[in-house]
């Protein structure tokens, strides 16, 4: 039977994008292709985990078919298009959820997903998706590598030092007010202090 290599599962509030503000239960797999030195993520551990074994875990929190609400289930990590497959987002599907992916979109995501988030760092495979999502460091003009999108948003880089990440905001602020086919992604998660 098909392992997954999954660092967490655990339920909050998507943070970051267009569905900010809504109730998701995360599946962090475990590992990537890219080692982008800014990466706020450490997803080197990780539990082999059955379909099954993903499903039961679910259930330890409030699910679509508990509250009558189609709840996301965000699939990021690490890389989640590297183990990601159809049949874990049609079980997912099955089970009420609403199923999206945070993606570097250097690999064809799976098939069915409600909702598909590339934030690229090099030149990605996928060319289009729902959000485009680039980490705007201040220091390298936003790059948008040619991909289709419904949204398309600039996500400060939380450099983990107060004062350059001041800098780093104002600058995107002021470079999407020149720019307005950006909008501003915030990682509203870390202002409240939840996962
Ligand atoms: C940890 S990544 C996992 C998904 C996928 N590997 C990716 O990069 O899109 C989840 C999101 O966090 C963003 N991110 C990672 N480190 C960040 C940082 N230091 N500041 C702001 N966003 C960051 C990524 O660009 C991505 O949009
Ligand atoms: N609350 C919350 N929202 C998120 N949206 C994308 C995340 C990610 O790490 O992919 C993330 C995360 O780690 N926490
Ligand atoms: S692609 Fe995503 S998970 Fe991988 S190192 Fe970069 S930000 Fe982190
Ligand atoms: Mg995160």
């Amino acid at each position: 039977m098909k392992e997954y290599r999954i660092n967490e599962i655990f339920y909050s509030l998507q943070g970051e994008g267009r569905n900010t503000g809504q109730a998701a239960v995360f599946i962090r797999f475990s590992g990537c292709n890219l080692h982008c030195t800014f990466c706020d993520t450490d997803f080197t551990e990780y539990t082999l985990m059955t379909l099954d074994d993903i499903m039961r875990q679910l259930e330890d929190f409030p699910t679509p078919q508990s509250t009558g609400v189609a709840i996301w289930c965000i699939l990021t990590g690490g890389e989640p298009s590297l183990q990601a497959d159809d049949q874990l987002v049609e079980l997912l599907h099955q089970r009420g959820y609403r199923v999206a992916m945070e993606s570097n979109g250097t690999h064809r995501p799976p098939n069915g997903l409600d909702w598909l988030t590339v934030s690229p760092k090099i030149q990605p495979t996928v060319n289009q998706c729902d959000e485009l999502k680039v980490i705007f460091d201040g220091k390298q003009l936003p790059n948008d590598f040619g991909i289709k999108a419904h949204y398309y948003y600039l996500q400060p880089c939380d450099t983990g030092n107060s004062k350059l990440n001041q800098r780093i905001m104002h600058q995107c602020i002021e470079y999407i007010k020149q720019h307005p086919k950006w909008q501003l992604s915030l990682q509203t998660h870390k202002m409240v202090g939840i996962a």
